[in-house]
Order: structure tokens, then C-alpha cells, then sequence
């Protein structure tokens, strides 16, 4: 899998094995590619601000550990020390830096899947590519989510134009830091929104501030406007508040690094001078923000760890390699990287499922948890899910079928025991065996039911790093799926083989039906496991006995 962000950016290039990240210490004088081979680079690149944005870090630091998993793959080594290492090092990735909750969220969901592929996995090969997978599917599912967050915040921003009676008008937009495709997998978040209005020939011009003192507003979001063509205008921070007096803009854009349950967030710092001078002017204030950026178990801004940085970020200025004093030495420095604008000052925070709603009837809030426990909306499910719905129901009525076929099955059995003439030694082998293989079959059933859930919690788990956020993973939906495990559903074989034997009140069963309906449940649950936890989704019976676990489980 290349990573493609429709543009000519590239934050990052992966295929599977071999990544690169772009330098944007070095933006916009040079583009060069930096090799991250393993967790120890990643977190090297993501610490030393190379790599930087809430979803980039999350992704780069989830995919330096793919390729490290990914050499590792050739080697001997014992299931669960693959597991162990996967973990150690995801707790170590944790550390780089503390603010962007997406690299938590990141970490909590692939610890699920490692969980999941340690319980259903027999090899260490196993453990890695299950691993491996999801973290290329949460690259995929970032570009995915910015696209859909630009068009709902475009549509958004229009909608206010509309009402305010600039319907017609290009819309003037300003925002912070840097949002774009450096800052994520591709598109980007809030500058994502912008580059959706620029798309639909709707913006007018695009101000980003300097964003001191690291200037990411000045260094890449400039660079990335200037390299897009899309009309913009740089401005410093301290000119916000005259830009909104005398220049006329119709919203703010920001992103986010981590979204509280009332909705407060954490962004660049700056973000919150902006939203006041917003309010202040009534200038619509949005927060464009994936859901793995959300994070409910934080219940308001004042619980959000703000990373403070070095001192010379403020006091010197570093270019081309050379480091200039500014301020007198022996100065006192405060520098938060971050600060989080209250929910009451933002209009609406826009995620890949759509925009978040104020708590009801109140205008202070956001109901982050609410938010997220809805899923998203049916409109965006995903084809796999879509498809997952569709096997449901078949099951469903296969699961009816099954069911009912054995219990004919057993009533025939009964019917011919209370008839057996006892002295007939024919008979009387003939009920002994159709006994017997009904046991077998009641047997190979309870194997199925094993094997099933086992591949339903691999699916879902897999499923659920793509498409929520890890606090939902790790909580209720990681709940569901082991409580799956634990407790067995009802089901049976596939009706046809089941039909052969059990329309007649004479049974004839063959061996072939009792060893199982699918290919998989006939291997040893070892065997068969594997498909679950290194293919989700992949192979056909698999998909089924995901689907029958959920048809089975509900
Ligand atoms: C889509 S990126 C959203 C935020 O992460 C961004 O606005 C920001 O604050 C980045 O800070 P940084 O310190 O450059 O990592």
C-alpha cells in the first residue's frame, strides 16, 4: 500500500516495510525524506517536531512500528514474545509527546488488535501482520475522514454565509498553525475544510496566522497553500483581532489535538485568543477534528496535559541551521505549545460523522460521549460493515434453519428409538450409529461456535481501529467483543448439509456433514484461527462466522 494524498505533499510515504516521513524542520527550503525503520526512529522524529500535527504523529508512530513488525516477521520467535514486544514498544511510543490524543487513542486501538491476535494467533508471524494491517488500515481511514471533514465543514461554513446573507460570496477564512497535508496521512483537518471551498470555487482567500513561536502557520501551512494554489495571505498572530475589525472574515478554522467530553479543546497556542476575538466580532468558530481526536474520557479542557516546550523557541530563532539570539540571556520563558479554547466559544466541531451537536437546550456544551457512542451515520458506514449487515441477515435465517433442522434431527431419533424393535440387530446398530453421529455432530457444532467467535472478535476489533476512537475500542465495543468470546451463541451448521439428513425421519448422515459445513471449521481451532486474526474479513467462511457471531450475539 502506497500512501497517496492527492496532492503533490507527501507528509509521508509507506508501503508496506519501508517508510519515509518528510523533514518539516526543513520546510519550506528543502523537502527531504527521513528512513524510519523502526518505533526507536519514530519516536525519535515525532520528539524532535520532524513529524508533527495530532493524526501525523498518531500514524507515523503506528507505522514505524509496522515496519519494525513487518523485518521482525521472518524470525522464530514465540507468539507471546511477539505480543510483548508490540506492547513494550507501543507503551514506549506513548511518550513522545503528551498533548495530541491521538497517538494515545492510536495506541489503545492496536493494543486491542495485539490482544485479540495474542489469544487467536498460533504464530508470532501471526501477531505482527494482524498488528501490521491495522496500522496501515488507520493510514488509510485518516485521508479518508480529512476528505469527509472538509466537505462537512465546507458545507457548514456556506450554510452561515447563507444565513448571514452572503450567500453568493467567496468565503474569507482565516485559521492557525498548520492543519494540512502535513499535519495528517493527506488533506488535512481544518486546512482540509479550506482546500474543499477552494475545490468548489467558493473561497475567497485563506488567512493563516505565523503561529509563533514555532511557525507553523508561516512555514507549512504558507508552503502548503503557495503549493496548491490556493489564494492566501499570511498575517501574525498579533494582527488577528484588526484582521476580523477591518478585513471582514466569515469563519475560523482550527484543528485540534484532543477534544474533551464538553467539547473544550486543545490546539496550537493561539487557538483560544482567536476564538475570543471570534466571538467578540461574531465570527463563526470551528474545530475540524477526526473522531480519533475526540476523547471522551477527559471531561473538560482543565484535565488536558499541555506540553511545555524549551525556552529558546521564544528567546532565539533558528534558521538554515544557525540559532540567533533574541531576547536577553537569563530571561524568564513560558512556552505552552498548546491552549485549550472552552466549548462555549466554539460553533460547531466537525468530524468525519458530521458535526457535533451542543448538548440540548445548551449552548456551553458539547456532548462528545453521545457523539460517539451514535457510530457514524448510516450514510458512511463502510462496505465492509455494509456487507457485514448483509451476512447478518442471511445467517440470521440460517441460524433459524440450523436450529430447526436439528431438533427434527433429534425428534426422528426419538420417534425411531420409542418404534425400535429391540431384537432386531440391524435396526438396533443402525439407531447406534445415527446416535452417534448426531453426538458428533452436536460436538463439531459447539466447535464451530468457538471458532466463529473468536474470528468475530479479530473482526470486530479490526473494524473498530478503522473507525472509532480507541477510547470507544478499548471500552464498550473491546467489552462486546470479549464478552462474545465468553459466553456461547446458539448455531449450527449450514442448512442444506443439515436438510440431507434431517427431511427424512430415517437419518443418513455422512461424515463429510458432521466434520463441518465450512472448510474452516473442520481444521483444528488452532488452524482455523489463524485466518481471524491475520485476515479479517478476508476469506468468505471467515466473513460468515464474523457475521453469524453478530447474528448470534445480539
Ligand atoms: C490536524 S493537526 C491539528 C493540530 O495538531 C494542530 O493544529 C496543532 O496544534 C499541531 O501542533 P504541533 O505542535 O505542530 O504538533
Amino acid at each position: 500500500m502506497a500512501a497517496g494524498i492527492g496532492s503533490s505533499l507527501e507528509s509521508l510515504r509507506y508501503a508496506r516495510g519501508s517508510l519515509q516521513v518528510l523533514d518539516q524542520l526543513k520546510v519550506p527550503q528543502a523537502k527531504e525524506y527521513i528512513e524510519v525503520p523502526d518505533a526507536d526512529a519514530a519516536w525519535h522524529v515525532v520528539r524532535s517536531m520532524q513529524v508533527r500535527g495530532a493524526p501525523l504523529i498518531a500514524i507515523v508512530s503506528a507505522l514505524g512500528l509496522a515496519v519494525e513488525a513487518t523485518a521482525r516477521m521472518g524470525k522464530a520467535v514465540a507468539p507471546k514474545d511477539a505480543g510483548g514486544f508490540l506492547r513494550e514498544r507501543m507503551q514506549f511510543l506513548r511518550t513522545s509527546r503528551p498533548t495530541a490524543v491521538n497517538l494515545f487513542n492510536a495506541m489503545e486501538a492496536l493494543e486491542a488488535v495485539v490482544a485479540a491476535a495474542i489469544a487467536t494467533c498460533t504464530t508470532a508471524e501471526e501477531i505482527y501482520l494482524a498488528y501490521v494491517k491495522a496500522a496501515e488500515d488507520m493510514l488509510a481511514e485518516d485521508v479518508r475522514a480529512n476528505k469527509t471533514i472538509g466537505d462537512a465543514g465546507a458545507d457548514a461554513i456556506l450554510a452561515d454565509m447563507e444565513a448571514a446573507g452572503r450567500g453568493g460570496s467567496g468565503a474569507r477564512v482565516l485559521t492557525i498553525c498548520n492543519t494540512g497535508s502535513l499535519a495528517t496521512a493527506g488533506w488535512g483537518t481544518a486546512l482540509g475544510i479550506i482546500r474543499s471551498l477552494h475545490a468548489r470555487g467558493k473561497l475567497e482567500q485563506a488567512f493563516a496566522s505565523e503561529t509563533r513561536p514555532y511557525n507553523q502557520g508561516a512555514r507549512l501551512t504558507a508552503f502548503e497553500l503557495v503549493e496548491e494554489g490556493i489564494p492566501g495571505t499570511l498575517v501574525c498572530d498579533s494582527m488577528v483581532a484588526s484582521l476580523m475589525q477591518r478585513k471582514g472574515i466569515d469563519a475560523c478554522v482550527v484543528g485540534a489535538d484532543r477534544v474533551a467530553a464538553n467539547g473544550d479543546t486543545a490546539n496550537k497556542i493561539g487557538t483560544y485568543g482567536m476564538a475570543v476575538i471570534a466571538r467578540h466580532h461574531g465570527v463563526p468558530f470551528y474545530v475540524a477534528a477526526p473522531t480519533t481526536t475526540l476523547d471522551p474520557k477527559t471531561l473538560t479542557g482543565s484535565d488536558i496535559p499541555i506540553e511545555e516546550r524549551p525556552a529558546d523557541e521564544l528567546t532565539c530563532l533558528k534558521l538554515g541551521g544557525q540559532t540567533h539570539r533574541l531576547a536577553a540571556p537569563g530571561i524568564g520563558v513560558w512556552n505552552p505549545a498548546f491552549d485549550v479554547t472552552p466549548a462555549p466559544l466554539i460553533t460547531g466541531v466537525v468530524t468525519e460523522w458530521g458535526l457535533i451537536g451542543k448538548r440540548g437546550g445548551d449552548s456551553n456544551s458539547f456532548d462528545v460521549s453521545g457523539f460517539l457512542s451514535g457510530g457514524p451515520p448510516p450514510a458512511k458506514r463502510s462496505r465492509r460493515t455494509t456487507e457485514l449487515a448483509e451476512m447478518k441477515k442471511m445467517l440470521e435465517k440460517h441460524a433459524l434453519d440450523v436450529e430447526a433442522a436439528i431438533s427434527r434431527a433429534e425428534r426422528a431419533l426419538d420417534r425411531t428409538e420409542r418404534r425400535l424393535d429391540k431384537k432386531d440387530k440391524g435396526k438396533v446398530d443402525k439407531f447406534a450409529s445415527d446416535k452417534q453421529l448426531l453426538g458428533q455432530l452436536h460436538a463439531a457444532r459447539s466447535r464451530l461456535q468457538d471458532d466463529i467467535r473468536n474470528k468475530f472478535a479479530a473482526l470486530e476489533i479490526d473494524n473498530m481501529c478503522r473507525r472509532v476512537t480507541a477510547a470507544k475500542a478499548s471500552e464498550a465495543k473491546m467489552k462486546q467483543a470479549m464478552a462474545r468470546t465468553n459466553s456461547a451463541p446458539s448455531l449450527g451448521r449450514k442448512p442444506k448439509e443439515i436438510a440431507k439428513f434431517s427431511d427424512t425421519g430415517d437419518l443418513s448422515l455422512s461424515s463429510a456433514a458432521i466434520g463441518g459445513g465450512s472448510e474452516e471449521s473442520t481444521r483444528p481451532p488452532s488452524t482455523a484461527n489463524k485466518s481471524a486474526a491475520t485476515s479479517p474479513g478476508g476469506s468468505k467462511s471467515l466473513k460468515a462466522g464474523a457475521a453469524a457471531g453478530l447474528v448470534l450475539a445480539q
